[in-house]
């Protein structure tokens, strides 16, 4: 087990953990308290709590992809009793040396507050794609960098992005109306040179580890958004560990100077304990302060972008086939799997063949992101792209090829591996609601209803999980993965999409960016502030997982009062007395107190032609396939099956 020093801090020696004290030895306790005693006790118990929080790490950093409860419990300084009990509430029983995967270990980690980082960071850079080739070598010309934001939340990565955009056509660049395509470009002058620089727009931070995972380097430099009046946070340090596993230089936004309270000072104080010193204070780091709102220092930004990149030696190779990094893909209704490429090497035209892991495609048709066709891009351009056979996914090479058959050749390899992840990723983001869940009835597959529940206070968040309890359980299982109070946060979001989980809310809200999770993941997320429409909504849903039964619809009756034989067969003539009958209805032949037929009504006539249905007061002939005994004054039960959602019994 290795724990990165300078990002966890240790976890509390055993010897110093307090125990909880035993429930009949804290009574016997509190019954002898005077007031003063109690709430003495009761501070202490505060501060108590207060520095078990304190001593919890800010980021796990895990080296492998597994740990045991009882290692994930000392590192983030819990007993492991605490994560057995999350663990069950996920539906998973644990011991103390289970092992936890990557998953696990995150959802459980998060639930404490503590984000985790996969130590793979140098396994990942080394990994890292050579896009330029000994072939390139001599048609080497200089491309723009690649930029990536990133930094904590809130912290205004997507401000910066809009600021820089806006800064550009306010510029009077290339204008129109821009579009997110998960990638753009901006021109700028310098040393009166028309430079470029192209900016990731998807959250910098999920684009990077996707593309790292795979050990694809996309970009040049990565811009760090610190918020000048928050200082350095976890996602942060996360972001830091990113760009130094890629190797790839970081220039500091400081952001939010316009706010009071902001202290650029103290940011780079705390940016100096990552190893992270400011110019001015003797380091080599660049550190622009900024306004993403006022749109103040942009320019600055990005000539510093432009400058780090300077010495970098970005050049590629124009004159050949395209290679590089799908950034982003989507599935249009209209155009099809849509996906922004980003050429690190080569150009690529429409027409071109390409690979893109395991899915292949022809060009179509390209856009950048002020939506202009384009017949070419070329290095470190990003453009949408049409004509993919499938989706491909978002951190994947694509490579053109000079034929369809060489690229299917490649493709075909990587299908099959593709096959079993896509398969799992399928599984995993298996989404549900409640409405849905209420109308699954006829598939009889599901007879789980999972649930992530968030309410204003833990009274309401008790209150509920015992009226759950109450509810029949024989036939459908609640089982509740999360139960806590607070907003709806992403990460609910996040455990329910993976999880199939309905997400209920309690007189309480959804945190930012939750909405935005839910809608992009179709998560159902279900807002209440009485308790009664809450159950009754679940209750609903789970009568929903419910197979339907059978039941018996009566028609109506009527009289044999005449029977005419046809060779082996025979009709009865009948009037019908209440109700109607239905040709292919089931019909009951009761004779006395004896049923003599119980089956199909196969053949339904009025004066001798078929006819559908017969009502009260009118004579019909009626024939069945299996019974040919009738009698005058046999009585016909007409009656049809249908299917009847069922109730949940208690
Ligand atoms: N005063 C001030 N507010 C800012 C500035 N930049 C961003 N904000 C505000 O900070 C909040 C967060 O900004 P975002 O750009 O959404 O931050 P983000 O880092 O993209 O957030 P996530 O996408 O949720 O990670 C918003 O309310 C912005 O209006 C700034 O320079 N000054």
């Amino acid at each position: 087990m290795v724990l990165s020093a300078s990002l966890a801090r240790p976890a509390k020696p055993k010897s110093q953990r307090k125990a909880a004290p035993k429930p009949m030895a804290a009574m016997r306790k509190r019954k002898k308290e005077t007031t003063r005693q109690r709430q003495r006790r009761r501070a202490m118990e505060l501060r108590a709590a207060r520095e078990a929080k304190q001593v919890r790490p800010e980021m796990l950093i895990v080296p492998e992809d597994n740990l045991t409860v009882q290692e994930l419990a000392d590192m983030l300084s819990v007993e492991s009793s605490e994560i057995i009990k999350s663990l069950f509430f996920k539906g998973i029983i644990a011991t103390v040396t289970q092992t936890l995967d990557m998953n696990t270990i995150e959802t459980v980690a998060e639930e404490f507050g503590v984000p985790v980082l996969q130590d793979d960071v140098e396994e990942a850079a080394k990994k890292t794609v050579e896009m330029i080739e000994e072939a390139d070598k001599e048609h080497l010309i200089r491309r723009p960098p690649v930029v990536t934001v990133m930094g904590h939340v809130d912290h205004g990565k997507t401000s910066l992005l809009d600021a820089i955009r806006k800064a550009r056509v306010a510029a009077g660049e290339a204008g129109g109306i821009t579009q997110h395509i998960g990638a753009y470009q901006v021109e700028i002058d310098h040393n009166d040179e028309a430079r470029k620089l192209t900016f990731l727009d998807t959250p910098g931070h999920e684009a990077f580890t996707a593309m790292r995972a795979r050990g694809t380097k996309v970009t040049d430099v990565a811009v760090l958004v610190v918020a000048a009046d928050d200082g350095v946070r976890p996602q942060t340090l996360e972001a830091i560990s990113h760009a130094r596993a890629a190797e790839v230089p970081i220039v500091v936004a400081i952001n939010k100077i316009d706010k009071e309270g902001a202290s650029p000072d103290r940011v780079k104080q705390e940016l100096s304990e990552q190893n992270l010193l400011a110019e001015d204070w003797g380091g080599d780091v660049v550190m622009v302060p900024v306004s993403a709102i006022k749109g103040e220092n942009i320019d600055k930004l990005l000539e510093m972008l432009l400058l780090v990149t300077e010495v970098e030696d970005l050049q590629a190779n124009p004159d050949r086939l395209a290679r590089g990094t799908v950034i982003e893909a989507h599935l249009d209704k209209a155009k099809g799997p849509v996906a922004t490429l980003l050429v690190q090497n080569g150009t690529l035209k429409t027409g071109d063949v390409v690979a893109a892991g395991p899915v292949l495609g022809k060009v179509r048709a390209m856009v950048d992101d002020n939506r202009q066709r384009l017949k070419e891009a070329g290095p470190s351009f990003a453009v949408e792209a049409l004509g993919f056979s499938e989706v491909p996914t978002a951190g994947d090479e694509f490579e053109v090829y000079p034929d369809e058959k060489s690229a299917r050749a490649v493709v075909g390899d990587r299908a099959s591996d593709a096959r079993a992840t896509r398969l799992a990723q399928q599984m995993a983001s298996r989404r549900v609601s409640l409405t849905a869940m209420s109308g699954q009835a006829n598939e009889g597959e599901l007879k789980e209803l999972n649930l992530i529940l968030k309410a204003d206070v833990q009274g309401s968040v008790e209150a509920i999980l015992g009226s759950l309890e109450q509810l029949p359980k024989d036939e459908v299982q609640v089982r509740v993965l999360l139960s806590a109070p607070g907003e709806v946060t992403e990460t609910d979001v996040d455990l329910a999409a993976a999880s199939g989980a309905v997400i209920v809310g309690f007189n309480t809200s959804m945190a930012s960016g939750a909405k935005k999770a839910a809608d992009a993941t179709g998560v159902d997320v279900r807002d209440y502030d009485v308790i009664y429409k809450l159950l009754e909504d679940i209750q609903l849903a789970m009568e929903g997982l419910l197979e339907p039964e059978l039941v018996e619809e009566a028609l109506g009756e009527a009289e044999v009062r005449a029977v005419f034989t046809i060779g082996k067969s025979a009709v009865a003539g009948c009037y019908v007395t209440t109700g109607k009958l239905q040709r292919n209805c089931k019909v009951r032949v009761h004779r006395g107190s004896q049923v003599v037929y119980d089956g199909d009504l196969d053949s339904l006539r009025r004066n001798k032609d078929d006819v559908k249905e017969v009502a009260t007061g009118f004579e019909c002939g009626v024939g069945t396939d299996r019974f040919a005994n009738w009698e005058d004054g046999d009585r016909i039960e007409a009656f049809k099956m249908v299917t009847q959602r069922r109730k949940l019994t208690t």
